[in-house]
């Protein structure tokens, strides 16, 4: 599925480097790159206006709602914030009611994806029957499916009996997929709300210790080199995650980590104000493992960026702290966070951004379409960002059906001029094109 036809892009900068060229797309295929390019009379055009040119963002971690919650988040909803975010492709997490433990889930929710069509929507199956820890989901069934499904993961839960999660490591050797683990101890985080730490004892609120986290990284760092396949780490928090899986990597273990783009911005001192909307799994934490995160991000032991947007509803949110769901919005905001974070502070150039949201997620997965090279041949798969744009961020505005982004009222830097899938524009200036 590409989009026929030609698309003329004018005066953008691959990678934010040189001087302007204009890119001609036949047929969904970047067919020309160069100064001054003619393209066919009917061919669309879209005036770059000097953006930086990347390869289409790759989210390794979404929450849509759909099937069970599409008050919160349908397909179509997140493919629109994911498109407008600059993304071509994302991964659906499981825990969906029911929970995406069977092919006609995954499959569904692959078939509606191409339907809505702005954004390639990979579903990602449950590594045990209903999220529930006991028993090995079907994954081989999945990975079989339509969907083929290349992730498993039971995000939202962490696999924490250490003889499952070896034989889910085992089979996912023999099936070539990834296991992603939601690296958390549960004995340790028992009516857990926030970061253990000075701030949670002052403001009353139960703590998530950091070794809740890190000790099923090393434990799953240590499962997956005994199995001799990946193990990749969702939403690394802590600075000690980043030493653990500097370690993992420097023995040859076969692990990847991801960080969120609020892990990298926020810590607990937002919580003073008892406002819901800064409650998420694992908690915001403190400026030393901010700090640990850029910097283990701008030196690869951190290898992707992904947002684990997690749309709630104002009722889940809007209420006491300790019984509020965890989780916030990320598709549309990750750039720009990613900018504040990394690109602003020159810890990352714009090589780096395409290589931690597009390039390195792509190939921790296996997708072979997505986070390519900009050049002759490749699939068009392509964002357009305004670097010296800026925006104040509206939750009424985003395309999320929820509002729950703890960046309301804030002014980023950088904004999504275009995003390009196969061809096809998805979204522009802002909006999306279906
Ligand atoms: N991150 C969160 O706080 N919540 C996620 C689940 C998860 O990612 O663990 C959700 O599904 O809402
Ligand atoms: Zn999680
Ligand atoms: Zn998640």
């Amino acid at each position: 599925m590409s989009a026929p036809g030609s698309l003329l892009i004018t005066d953008v900068r691959p990678y934010g480097e040189g001087d302007p060229v204009d890119i001609l797309i036949v047929d969904g295929v970047i067919a020309e790159i160069g100064p001054d390019l003619t393209a066919p009379a009917e061919a669309e055009r879209i005036a770059g206006g000097d953006a930086v040119l990347l390869p289409g963002f790759v989210d390794l971690h979404t929450h849509l709602r759909e099937p069970g919650r599409e008050d919160t988040e349908t397909i179509a909803s997140g493919s629109a914030a994911a498109a407008l975010g600059g993304y071509t492709a994302v991964f659906a997490m499981a825990n969906t009611d029911p929970v995406a433990d069977n092919s006609t889930v995954t499959d569904n929710v692959y078939r509606t994806g191409r339907e809505v069509g702005l954004v390639d929507v990979h579903p990602v199956g449950a590594v045990t029957v209903g999220l529930g820890g006991k028993q090995l989901a079907e994954m081989g069934m999945m990975a079989a499916g339509a969907a083929k499904v290349k992730m498993f993961s039971d995000d939202g839960k962490c696999v924490d009996d250490p003889l499952l999660m070896r034989r889910a490591l085992e089979y996912a050797k023999g099936l070539d997929v990834l296991i992603a683990q939601h690296a958390e101890e549960p004995r340790l985080t028992v009516g857990a709300v926030a970061h253990e730490g000075p701030t949670a004892s002052r403001l009353g609120l139960a703590g998530w210790p950091r070794a809740a986290e890190e000790s099923i990284v090393v434990r799953d760092a240590l499962l997956a080199r005994d199995a001799g396949t990946r193990v990749h780490i969702c939403h690394a928090s802590t600075e000690g995650t980043v030493e653990l899986v500097k370690w993992a990597k420097a023995q040859g273990i076969s692990i990847t980590a991801e960080v969120t783009p609020h892990h990298l911005l926020l810590t607990d001192a937002r919580l003073e104000s008892y406002d819901p909307v800064n409650k998420v799994n694992p908690p915001l934490r403190e400026e030393r493992d901010t700090a640990a995160l850029r910097r283990g991000l701008a030196d690869g032991t951190i290898d992707c960026v992904a947002t684990d947007h997690a749309p709630h509803a104002a009722q889940e949110k809007c209420c006491e702290f300790s019984v509020a769901r965890p989780g916030m919005l990320g598709l549309e905001t990750a750039l720009s966070i990613v900018v504040e974070t990394m690109v602003t502070p020159g810890l990352l150039d714009w090589r780096g951004v395409a290589k931690v949201m597009s390039e390195r997620p792509a190939q921790i997965v296996g997708l072979t379409d997505q986070g390519r090279p900009i050049a002759v041949g490749e699939p068009a798969n392509l964002t357009l960002v305004d670097a010296a744009a800026s925006w104040t961020v509206r939750a009424a505005d985003l395309a999320s059906l929820s509002g729950n982004t703890p960046y309301a009222d804030m002014t980023l830097p950088a904004t999504i001029r275009a995003t390009v899938l196969r061809g096809a524009v998805t979204a522009h200036e802002g909006a999306v094109r279906r």
